[in-house]
């Protein structure tokens, strides 16, 4: 493990992931990589989740081949140094900030989006000119060894390596010093992660999970609002972290939720959602187990079905859900959804509050001031009023969490910023040396007076008259060297005219 690190960090040292001409290729590669390889890259995600080509694509690839294409379009401009202002001081300086790789990156991807989770920040990492070393998830162990088979097909082998394996390797592979980490998965490990990069004070991104609440209003069109909610919840069997976790609302909405969330069901999935080719399977026994054990106890309202031999569980509704109860103390990440009946938006948002600040936050309602305030009153990762998961799919929001819900963001331009040192960079000239007397010692009143005047622009009116007066003496040295010829005519003109009209005056 430490000699494919050290591999990939020589890679880095030859510089050659730093010119934008090398960054565009690699990333038209992957492009390529994608196209080509589609068939694959589809069938490995099927294999693993028990996802429809039609559902890989959209949910997985279109994503990918949008954020290359942003990329291309944009790094040109992304990666040139940008003038900052400047301050008295500097006035005469040039003063930039340069864009700069971090070094040797690790990426430890997710198994519930195994392609667009993993491939989606080494998108960024390549824009930002980094080495990457990418750690898929073992849980989608097909995807994690199409990604170790294609990529190096496609992108430069030493600096960007594929490193397969389960706990045992990530532990091993987090010993090693990395300039970032950028890890997708759950908070506990999250921490372990945190835990390994503080050892080399590397800066790490978590991108976490957490319960995703959704108020509804009663003043909205639940027909509406349940199919949005529907398609967000049961995408990927309830396996998406931004998924609606839960439901909050009056009591008197469960009942009508409950029978337009099961037509729309039907709408989607048809009579027998186990026959279609639209839903997916639960990833493996122990995350099965694990969501059948949140039912124990639950009122089932709609669904409950399961199938331990398919790793099957049916879109579910639970109603009346005690907020004390296991399914409301841990994220479900599966195709269950407890409603939860608050009395009013004030008791919503104080349930919100009263716990770790979520992923993602949904409100819906015809009241755009309530989910203004709603949005003014929470904190969540990320918003999106009327609908769900909707704020994954604009490239220009940052994607990540906050709190226990994860920290940093990545997608587009925050991509590129997350994996680039936003570098002060201050070129002086060695002239003009006077001036710089002032910082020199040893030290006066008068030169404090002087730093709080470029500094602060504290003037002091004596000092503020003696720079004027300096000022008017600078223009006027200027303008008397310019017009020296011009100066000299009409001054002896003067001179002559004065002269002149003494002389009239003495012969009157
Ligand atoms: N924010 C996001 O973008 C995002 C995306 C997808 C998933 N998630 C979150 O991920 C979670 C789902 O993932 P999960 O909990 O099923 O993952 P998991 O528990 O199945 O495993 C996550 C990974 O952690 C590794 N791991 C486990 N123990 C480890 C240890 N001691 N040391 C090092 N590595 C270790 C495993 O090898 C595995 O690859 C949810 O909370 C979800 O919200 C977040
Ligand atoms: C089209 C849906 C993509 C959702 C990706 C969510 C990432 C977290 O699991």
């Amino acid at each position: 493990m430490e000699r494919e690190v050290q591999r990939v960090r020589q890679a880095f040292l030859s510089g050659r992931s730093r010119p934008l001409r090398f960054r565009l290729q690699q990333l038209e590669a992957l492009r390529r990589m994608v196209q080509e390889r589609e068939k694959d890259i589809l069938a490995a995600i099927r294999s693993d989740l028990c996802k429809s080509e039609f559902n890989a694509y959209s949910q997985e690839v279109i994503t990918v081949l949008g954020e290359i294409d942003f990329m291309l379009e944009n790094l040109p401009e992304w990666v040139a140094a940008k003038p900052v202002k400047k301050n008295l001081l500097t006035m005469l300086d040039e003063a930039y900030l340069q864009p700069q790789p971090l070094g040797v990156v690790l990426i430890i991807g997710a198994w519930n989006y195994p392609f667009v989770l993993t491939i989606q920040p080494l998108i960024g990492a390549i824009a930002a000119g980094n080495a990457v070393i990418i750690k898929p998830s073992e849980l989608s162990e097909n995807t994690a060894t199409i990604l170790a088979k294609l990529l190096p097909q496609y992108l430069d082998q030493d600096l960007y390596i594929v490193i397969n394996g389960g706990v045992e390797e990530t532990t091993e592979l987090l010993k090693q010093r990395f300039d970032h980490i950028l890890y997708t998965g759950n908070t506990a490990v999250g921490k372990i992660v945190m835990e390994a990069a503080a050892k080399h004070l590397t800066p790490v991104t978590l991108e976490l999970g957490g319960k995703s609440p959704c108020y509804i209003d009663k003043d909205c069109d639940l027909d509406i609002v349940c199919r949005r909610i529907t398609w967000g919840k049961y995408m990927n069997c309830g396996q998406t972290c931004i998924a609606p976790d839960y439901i909050l609302c009056e009591a008197s909405l469960q009942n009508q939720i409950v029978q337009k969330i099961k037509e729309t069901v039907k709408e989607f999935y048809g009579e027998n959602v186990k026959e279609s080719p639209d839903y997916e399977r639960i990833i493996n026994l122990r995350h099965f187990k694990r969501i059948l054990s949140l039912l124990e106890g639950q009122k089932i309202a709609f669904g409950g079905e399961t199938d331990e031999a398919t790793r099957y569980i049916a879109p579910t509704v639970l109603t009346d859900v005690d907020p004390k109860t296991k399914v409301m103390q841990e994220e479900i990440f599966g195709p269950v959804l407890p409603i939860v009946p608050v009395k009013n938006v004030d008791e919503a948002i104080n349930f919100i509050n009263e716990r770790e600040k979520p992923l993602a936050l949904y409100v819906f309602s015809h009241n755009n001031k309530l989910i203004k305030r709603m949005i003014d009153e929470t904190s969540s990762g990320g918003v999106t009023g009327n609908d769900v998961i909707m704020h994954f799919m604009l490239n220009s929001f940052p994607f990540g969490g906050v709190g226990s819900s994860g920290m940093g963001a990545y997608h587009g331009k925050h991509s590129f910023d997350t994996f680039s040192h936003q570098r002060p960079c201050l070129l002086k000239s060695l002239k003009r040396e006077g001036a710089n007397k002032l910082r020199y010692p040893p030290n006066s009143q008068s030169k404090v007076d002087w730093g709080k005047f470029f500094l602060l622009k504290r003037f002091n009116k004596q000092k503020l008259g003696l720079l004027f007066l300096t000022f008017l003496g600078i223009v006027a040295a200027v303008l008397v060297k310019k017009y020296q010829a011009v100066l000299r005519r009409k001054a002896l003109l003067i001179f002559l005219v004065v002269h002149r009209l003494r002389w009239s005056t003495k012969q009157r």
